[in-house]
C-alpha cells in the first residue's frame, strides 16, 4: 500500500488556501505538517493557528510531525486540532510510552519519528505500541537536503524486526522523496511518502495533480512484472 502526503510547509505559505484546492484536486491523501519549534531544529514552522485554518479549510486527513523538543507540550497544543496522526521525535522523548498513550487518549493515531542518524534500536521497544513509524530521510528541518542513503540500512533492520507482526505499523518516509529516490524506498516496503520541494512544490512544469500522477504512476509500473515493465 502506498499512501502519498504533500508537505505543507513547503507549499506557497502566501496563498494557502489556493494550494489546499490544488492538493485536493491531486488527490493527495495526508497533508504532512512540519511543527518545528526552533529547539530541536533550527527553524520555526506551523503554529496551531495556522494548522487549525488549515484543518477547518480542507478534508485532507493532517499528519502532524513534531519536529520539536518536549514532545508533551506540543501533543496537548496539537491534539485539539485533531489531526490523524501525530508523530514525535524518540530522540528527545521524556518517556516515549507516556506520550504515545497521551496521543492515543486523544484520538489520534500515534506514530514515533526517527532522525537519520539515531539508530533504529531507539524505536525497537515501541512497534507494537504505534501506528506509524517516520523514518527521516534527511535531518529534520529544512527542505531541499539531499537523501541520506544509510537509512535504506535501517529500514532493513525495521523490516527484520516488523517480520513477525501481525499489525504492523505503516512506515512513513520523508526528505527528497522522488522518482529517483521512490523505488529503493518501496523495495524497503515503505508506505507513506511526504511530496515536498523534490518531487511536487517546485517551479516544474506541470499541476500539482500532473506531478502526483507522475508518482502515482512510478508506483503502477512498479508493481507490473518486470519483463512488462
Ligand atoms: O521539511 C522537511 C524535512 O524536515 C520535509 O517534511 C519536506 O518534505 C522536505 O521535502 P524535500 O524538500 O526534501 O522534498
Amino acid at each position: 500500500m502506498s499512501i502519498l502526503a504533500a508537505s505543507i510547509m513547503c507549499a506557497n505559505q502566501l496563498n494557502l488556501e489556493e494550494e489546499l484546492r490544488e492538493l485536493e484536486k491531486a488527490e493527495v491523501e495526508l497533508l504532512h505538517c512540519d511543527v518545528m519549534d526552533g529547539v530541536f531544529v533550527n527553524n520555526l514552522a506551523m503554529g496551531p493557528y495556522v494548522l487549525e485554518e488549515i484543518k477547518k479549510a480542507t478534508t485532507i486527513p493532517l499528519d502532524i510531525h513534531l519536529a520539536t523538543d518536549t514532545p508533551a507540550k506540543y501533543i496537548e497544543m496539537f491534539a485539539p486540532i485533531q489531526p490523524e496522526y501525530i508523530s514525535f521525535h524518540v530522540e528527545v522523548s521524556g518517556n516515549v510510552r507516556k506520550e504515545i498513550e497521551l496521543i492515543k487518549e486523544k484520538g489520534i493515531k500515534p506514530a514515533l519519528a526517527l532522525s537519520p542518524d539515531s539508530p533504529v534500536e531507539m524505536i525497537k521497544p515501541y512497534l507494537t505500541d504505534v501506528s506509524m513509524i517516520l523514518m527521516m530521510t534527511v535531518n529534520p528541518g529544512f527542505a531541499g537536503q539531499k537523501f541520506n542513503y544509510n537509512v535504506l540500512n535501517k529500514l532493513d533492520e525495521l523490516n527484520a524486526l516488523l517480520k513477525n507482526m501481525d499489525n504492523k505499523p505503516l512506515i512513513e518516509v520523508d526528505g527528497n522523496i522522488n522518482r529517483e529516490t521512490i523505488p529503493a524506498l518501496l523495495e524497503k516496503g515503505a508506505n507513506v511518502y511526504v511530496l515536498g520541494t523534490s518531487e511536487l512544490f517546485n517551479p516544474h512544469e506541470g499541476t500539482y495533480k500532473e506531478k502526483v500522477d507522475r508518482v502515482k504512476q512510478l508506483f503502477t509500473d512498479m508493481s507490473k512484472p518486470l519483463k512488462t515493465r
